[in-house]
């Protein structure tokens, strides 16, 4: 049975062009480093310890892989929240992100019990004089879609994004519906980035699915929702074992 003291386990999938981020932002979240250049091959799953509102809760976070092999089930069923990542110097990544923001509309209700989350994320705001996505226009597609909206760069300033991702957990903590995505405080704590830390992860937490990088050779499993997955090994190769053996 699952002890009232556990800490909570949040999912959070990171979906987007290819090119838009998305590992830079996984990263960032996790180590606190921008870190340049990621295999676009790896899709990796991450975890870090949060303390939000007083709750302390396990944050795991999918950074995924677009490839029109894979069944995009994957994560839209695995998240509680959906961060769809896009480049605000590229109208394409733009416009890809509309066209996720569409099909999560169309599939959550449907296929999964749990209620969603849904963060509009426009990165690389680092690139300002190379914009072509305004502020103004990104918040516009977030309301459109029921959606959060975020401004960050990975690269530098990475305090709105960690802001409304907190918020989104106190409003799910909660269970309210309509937060005010900008107004939050919390007390986060990052896990210290060392050799192992992963294997103390998954021992002090058996309940969560954990890792899922996969080649773009091999199909992806989606986990059903009533059942515990089981953990499955982490592989060296992962962007974050990289960056700490390095
Ligand atoms: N200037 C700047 N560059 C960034 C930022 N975030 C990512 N980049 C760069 O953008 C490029 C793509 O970043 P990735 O994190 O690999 O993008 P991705 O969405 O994970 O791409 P795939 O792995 O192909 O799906 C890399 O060269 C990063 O260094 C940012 O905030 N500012």
């Amino acid at each position: 049975m699952r002890s009232t003291n556990a800490p909570r386990e949040i999912h959070v999938a990171l979906v987007g062009m290819s090119g838009s981020g998305k590992s830079a932002v996984a990263v960032k979240y996790i180590t606190k480093r921008f870190i340049g250049e990621y295999d676009s091959t790896l899709e990796d799953t991450y975890c870090r310890q949060e303390t939000v509102g007083g709750q302390c809760m396990m944050v795991w976070l999918m950074d995924t892989v677009e490839n029109a092999a894979r069944d995009e089930m994957r994560w839209i069923a695995w998240a509680d929240v959906y961060v769809v990542v896009y480049d605000v110097t590229s109208q394409l990544s733009f416009q890809y992100a509309e066209g996720l923001l569409e099909r999560i509309a169309r599939h959550e209700h449907v296929l999964c019990p749990r209620e969603h989350r849904t963060i509009l994320l426009g990165n690389k705001m680092d690139l300002d004089r190379y914009r072509q996505v305004s502020e103004q226009e990104g918040e516009r597609v977030a309301a459109q879609h029921k959606a959060y909206f975020a401004e960050c760069s990975a690269a530098t300033d990475f305090r709105q994004f960690t802001q409304t991702l907190h918020s989104t957990f106190q409003n799910i903590i909660s269970g309210a519906r309509s937060p005010s995505p900008r107004q939050c405080s919390s007390d986060s704590e990052i896990i210290t980035p060392r050799k192992g830390a992963f294997s103390s992860l998954r021992s002090s937490s058996r309940s969560s699915q954990v890792r899922s990088k996969t080649s773009t050779t091999k199909s992806p499993q989606v986990q059903p929702l009533h059942k515990t997955p089981s953990l499955s090994k982490l592989k060296t190769g992962s962007k974050l074992l990289k960056l700490f053996h390095t």
